[in-house]
């Protein structure tokens, strides 16, 4: 780990953190889309549940009407026979076209066998009450057919693998209670029919018409059963108040009329039209209900996929912002590790180029503020040592003023800086008079110690910062005055004689030891282009003057 860079260490992190992150999410969000895509595909069965009913209803009146159309006696029954055949067998084939059936091998199959059954029906020849029965239980064949294509689709479509406790309850009252219903109705508007058009009906029809009397009771009962379930069923149920539950009678109706118009009128006399219009209202009454159901599952379909797609937005959105906000943190954290690394580095190269001016700053506040802050100390101490060091190098050892090191440099500088300002420079060159009888009578040590407060009480005339004073030989100092002419540099000579002259130092026995000195002022503006060396020599021949004349004395150098 130590080897790795900080980037490859953050794309290690990252990577850590990321693709768990986007394994998790990836998962989440395929799990989701898939449950969406399972509610449209249950949807588009229950539509084709929708078709697939509408084409039911067309195939029951041509089973019904099958009965009597055997040898197409009646032409309007005939009509109505072919004419609802032919809307059936065109449903088909629009049904057959659509693109769900078309690309499920299954469903396209058991259109076409339908298909077939319905081209090839006719009437069957069956002659009196006995055999209506068996020609109706063969008519059957293509409506069982129908729905058995229903189921096939409720398979196909995964409708039937819902294990939602309504939606179960509400397949079970399509494909099982009402086709029960539609059944015993169809019965009973077939033989109705035929034995109101006949006028005819023997023993055994009007047993057979009882036996339907009967069926159409436990089928109503069957129905009020399962509706009752799925009415009590638990959740989503108050769209399912919206059906009208009344229609749930016609099966009982249909039972009335069964009575009125045949059983209790043995004559016969009612019109088969009226029969067959009152019974067919009945059963489209049920349809009605049957559609309602449908549209209430394909409604609750919608729904769940509404709030799947929702859910799926809200989702993506929301591993979308995590994803966003935790690379905004890694790459903001990497940043700001690198800008503060680099300003750290930057520093550093600063320091050990020797530039210990600038603070060392970053605009972090964490741990990396701690090291600035002590990478600032440490160039704070450099820089001091540094000072230290350089003071040293210009500072005499005894009298604490500069060296004559710094007196070198120092003067070749100011002559420099003030030829350019067109300034003047003055040099003080002051020796102390008579000093080596000084040391002779008191011995080194207080010629030590004249030494000082002789330096100290120059120093201590010097008005300008600027200005400086230089041990320039062993009794003998030497002033700098930047920015003066001859006048400023004798009265400042002047105040350093007085200066001198009020130094007392008194010995052990009381004795008080007191000092002169001698000064000679030179200026730079005295010559053209004054050299260093040229100021001193003018300097010290005004000294050799002083001295000259009789010392405790200074002297202005003049041309
Ligand atoms: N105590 C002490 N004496 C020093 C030091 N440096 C030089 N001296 C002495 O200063 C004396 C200088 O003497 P001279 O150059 O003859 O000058 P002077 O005695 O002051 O006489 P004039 O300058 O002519 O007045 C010598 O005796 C040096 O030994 C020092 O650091 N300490």
């Amino acid at each position: 780990m130590d080897r790795l860079t900080i980037p490859a260490k953050f794309v290690l992190v990252m990577a850590f953190f990321a693709v768990p992150l986007a394994i998790t999410s990836i998962q989440n969000i395929v799990t989701m889309q898939s449950s969406l895509s399972l509610a449209e595909k249950r949807r588009v069965g229950v539509e084709l549940q929708r078709s697939a009913f509408d084409m039911v209803k067309r195939i029951e009146i041509v089973r019904d009407l099958s009965v009597f159309s055997r040898n197409a006696a009646n032409q309007e029954i005939n009509h109505l026979f072919e004419q609802n055949r032919a809307e059936a067998l065109q449903m088909l084939m629009a049904f057959e076209a659509r693109p769900e059936v078309r690309q499920n091998q299954l469903l396209k199959l058991s259109v076409s066998s339908l298909i077939g059954r319905l081209q090839t029906f006719r009437a069957s020849s069956g002659s009196e009450g006995d055999m209506i029965g068996t020609i109706y239980g063969s008519a059957h064949s293509a409506v069982a057919k129908a729905y058995s294509l229903q189921q096939e689709i409720a398979n196909e479509f995964d409708l039937s693998t819902d294990n939602d406790f309504v939606t179960e309850q509400l397949l079970g009252v399509l494909s099982d209670s009402l086709p029960k219903s539609y059944y015993e109705m169809g019965k009973a508007r077939g033989f109705g029919v035929y034995f109101l058009e006949t006028r005819l009906m023997n023993s055994s029809g009007i047993k057979m018409l009882e036996e339907t009397y009967v069926e159409l009771w436990q089928a109503h009962e069957q129905l009020e059963n399962s509706f009752h379930l799925l009415i009590t069923s638990q959740g989503g149920l108050t769209q399912l108040d919206q059906i009208d539950y009344s229609s749930l009678n016609s099966v009982l109706q249909t039972r009335q009329m069964l009575d009125d118009y045949l059983l209790l009128d043995v004559d016969l006399q009612a019109e088969w039209r009226d029969y067959y219009d009152s019974v067919t209202q009945q059963i489209g009454l049920l349809h009605a209900v049957h559609t309602q159901l449908l549209d209430f599952l394909s409604a609750r379909y919608s729904e769940r996929i509404l709030q799947k797609r929702e859910s799926l937005l809200h989702r993506s959105v929301s591993i979308g912002v995590l994803v966003l906000f935790t690379t905004y943190l890694f790459v903001g954290f990497y940043l700001s590790i690198r800008n503060s690394i680099g300003l750290l580095v930057n520093a550093a190269n600063r320091v050990a180029e020797g530039d210990l001016e600038e603070k060392v700053a970053i605009s972090a506040k964490d741990e990396m503020l701690d090291i600035a802050e002590m990478m600032d100390e440490m160039r704070q101490q450099l820089r001091d040592r540094e000072l230290q060091l350089v003071a040293m190098t210009i500072t005499d050892g005894l009298t604490r003023v500069c060296n004559r090191a710094f007196f070198n440099q120092e003067l070749p500088a100011r002559l420099e800086k003030s030829r350019r300002a067109d300034l003047p420079v003055c040099l003080l060159l002051i020796d102390i008079d008579y000093f080596k009888k000084l040391n002779d009578s008191y011995g080194h040590q207080v010629g030590d110690d004249c030494l000082i407060m002789v330096a100290q009480a120059i120093k201590g005339q010097l008005l300008r910062e600027e200005d400086s004073v230089s041990r320039y030989g062993g009794e003998e100092f030497a002033v700098i005055l930047p920015a003066t002419d001859s006048l400023g540099g004798l009265a400042t000579a002047e105040r350093i004689l007085s200066a001198i002259r009020r130094l007392k130092l008194e010995l052990v026995g009381g004795q008080v030891v007191t000092m002169t000195a001698s000064i000679g002022v030179a200026s730079s503006a005295a010559v053209e282009q004054c050299s260093d060396d040229r100021l001193v020599a003018l300097a010290d021949e005004s000294l050799y003057k002083a001295k000259h004349d009789g010392r405790n004395r200074c002297i202005v150098y003049k041309k």
